[in-house]
């Protein structure tokens, strides 16, 4: 059974033409529905093996696919017979006010990862778009993640939406960004140089690409993706290197104390790390709390100096934070304690994204290193009009300050978390600050945490409330949950059923590795319990 789960179908490679099939179908009556506007479709199974394959649809403002679609996808998907199928689209389509062989062309722009199923499972959509008369596929090539998220909302709005387009844009506000840099701090005194885990994906073979083009960064890509280097995620990449707190393949060392970076196989997500010693294999980790951190401490300082503190200056902004259970307990203290607005949703880029999105500028991040700056686009409007007005004023504090607000807002994609654009941000607010990356690890201390998997018959007879942090079935859970915790100082424990695997995945935090080894462990022990371990 197929479940559009926290971020699109995800199976056996060699499992998933069906479902992919249907996604394509999926994806044309979309681009019907919303008048013949482009939308995306990724094969890709992102951090997942290199076995694993996956289809995900993007909706046409770049974002991902309309939740309110997500039941119809599972019916299609799981339809038992061609026959069924046709009878769930026609009625779909009724249902939705969707003229199938009328008026509009459907247009689906398709892109993959390097999975070797890829290529296979592209056709495989091609034909279901296909099905839907009049419909357009265009095949945008082997692209990260976010590159198609981004063509498709660039082609919404009327911009330049090629992948060149997307490679000048971030190159150049990326300098931009360095030459608002305050001189007042001196010549550049940061280490340029850079390592980059591309995980053996798509995004090391595009930073390949593009690092030539980028000012004052010496990009070393390792695991790049290029023929033989390495097996795509093995041992390597943004969710290994987050989740095991171990350095990834092909570093060592001689890398102590240089800046590492680390992407996912399809170059969505991003961490940071640092080769603690020579003689260990543990890594110092930035993850994605403490990325989202660094951006928050930039953007506030840029709207501290146009506003003053009391932001009631020349551009009153509403800023928030959006994070998940999953952030780290002391990212969200650090957080609270700046004053900011935090707030909590269901784990998954569609839930923090729609949430960021009601803000001026909205952050959001999963610890596992996705996520992303959104800024509004009638904010944006208003942004750029100060920068102007400010203009004759060219050279002041607050010219400076609404200047580099437009560059970020036009470095980091704005249609979903970007490893590539996310770590120009970064380089760029390092640089800014001038910041080492001790000084950014020192920003706040992680708590101790341990996640684990349990495997168990029904993952779906546990149901959360209260974004993910409380259980509400099956009944007593909860409270033998609450019984554990009480034990730790600093506990914190949550379960919830996991959206891309078929597993309960167990979250705990407390004031040691070693107590929240044992919480995760105890509470682990409790849902196999009540939940049956297969
Ligand atoms: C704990 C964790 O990292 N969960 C990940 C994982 O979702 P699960 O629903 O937990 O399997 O994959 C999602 C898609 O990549 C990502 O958004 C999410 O953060
Ligand atoms: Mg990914």
């Amino acid at each position: 059974t197929f479940s559009y789960g926290t971020a699109g179908f995800r199976a056996d490679g060699s499992t998933m033409a069906p479902a992919v099939c249907r996604a394509g179908i999926v994806a044309a009556l979309r681009s019907l529905k919303l008048g013949g506007a482009a939308v995306g479709l990724v094969i890709t199974a992102s951090h997942n093996p290199v076995a694993d394959n996956g289809v995900k649809i993007v909706d046409a403002d770049g974002g991902m696919m309309s939740q309110a679609w997500e039941p119809f996808s599972d019916a299609l998907a799981n339809a038992p017979t061609p026959d069924a199928l046709l009878q769930l689209v026609l009625q779909f389509a009724k249902d939705e006010g969707i003229t199938l062989g009328g008026g509009h062309s459907a247009q689906v722009l398709l892109a993959r990862d390097t999975r070797p199923t890829g290529e296979y499972l592209l056709h495989v959509a091609v034909k279901g778009i296909s099905t839907i008369v009049g419909s357009v596929a265009l095949d945008m090539g082997i692209l990260t993640t976010p590159q198609l998220h981004w063509m498709v909302r660039n082609k919404n709005r009327g911009l330049k939406a090629s992948e060149a387009d997307y490679f000048t844009q971030i190159a150049e506000s990326f300098r931009h960004l360095l030459e608002l840099t305050p001189d007042d701090k001196g010549i550049d005194d940061l280490n340029e140089k850079l390592i980059v885990d591309g995980a053996n994906g798509i995004g090391g073979l595009k930073l390949e690409q593009i690092k030539s083009n980028l000012a004052r960064l010496d990009i070393l890509v390792r695991n790049s993706g290029k023929e033989g280097e390495g097996i795509l995620n093995e041992r390597c990449g943004a969710d290994f290197v987050q989740k095991e707190k171990v350095l990834p393949l092909g570093f060592g060392p001689n890398d102590v104390g240089v800046r590492c970076a680390s992407f996912d196989g399809d170059a969505d997500r991003l961490v940071y790390f640092h080769v603690t010693s020579p003689s260990k294999t543990s890594v110092d980790l930035v993850d994605g709390d403490k990325i989202l951190s660094l951006f928050v401490l930039f953007i506030r300082e840029q709207l501290d100096i146009i506003n003053g503190e009391d932001n009631k200056g020349l551009l009153p902004t509403r800023f928030g934070v959006v994070q998940t259970a999953y952030a780290n307990g002391a990212s969200t203290e650090f957080l609270k304690n700046l004053g900011l607005e935090v707030v909590f949703t269901s784990t998954g880029v569609k839930y923090l994204h729609k949430k960021a999105l009601e803000y001026d500028i909205g952050v959001y991040f999963e610890a596992n290193g996705h996520g992303t700056v959104l800024f509004n686009d009638e904010f944006v409007s208003r942004l750029e009009s100060l920068t102007a007005r400010l203009s004759e004023a060219a050279g002041s504090p607050q010219h400076q300050a609404a200047s580099r607000l437009v560059a970020a807002s036009q470095l980091i994609n704005q249609a979903v978390g970007d490893a590539i654009s996310g770590m120009l941000l970064v380089e760029a607010v390092l640089q800014h600050k001038r910041w080492s990356f001790q000084n950014w690890c020192d920003l706040y201390t992680d708590l101790p945490s341990k996640q684990l998997k349990v495997k168990v018959k029904d993952r779906t007879s546990i149901v959360t409330t209260d974004a993910e942090r409380k259980v509400c079935q099956p009944s007593g859970l909860q409270e033998l949950i609450d019984k554990e915790v009480v034990n730790y100082s600093h506990g914190r424990c949550f379960v919830r059923p996991s959206g891309t695997e078929d597993v309960v995945r167990v979250y705990a935090e407390a004031s040691t590795m070693e107590a929240a080894e044992s919480l995760a462990k105890s509470v682990a022990q409790h849902v196999e319990r009540i939940l049956g371990f297969c």
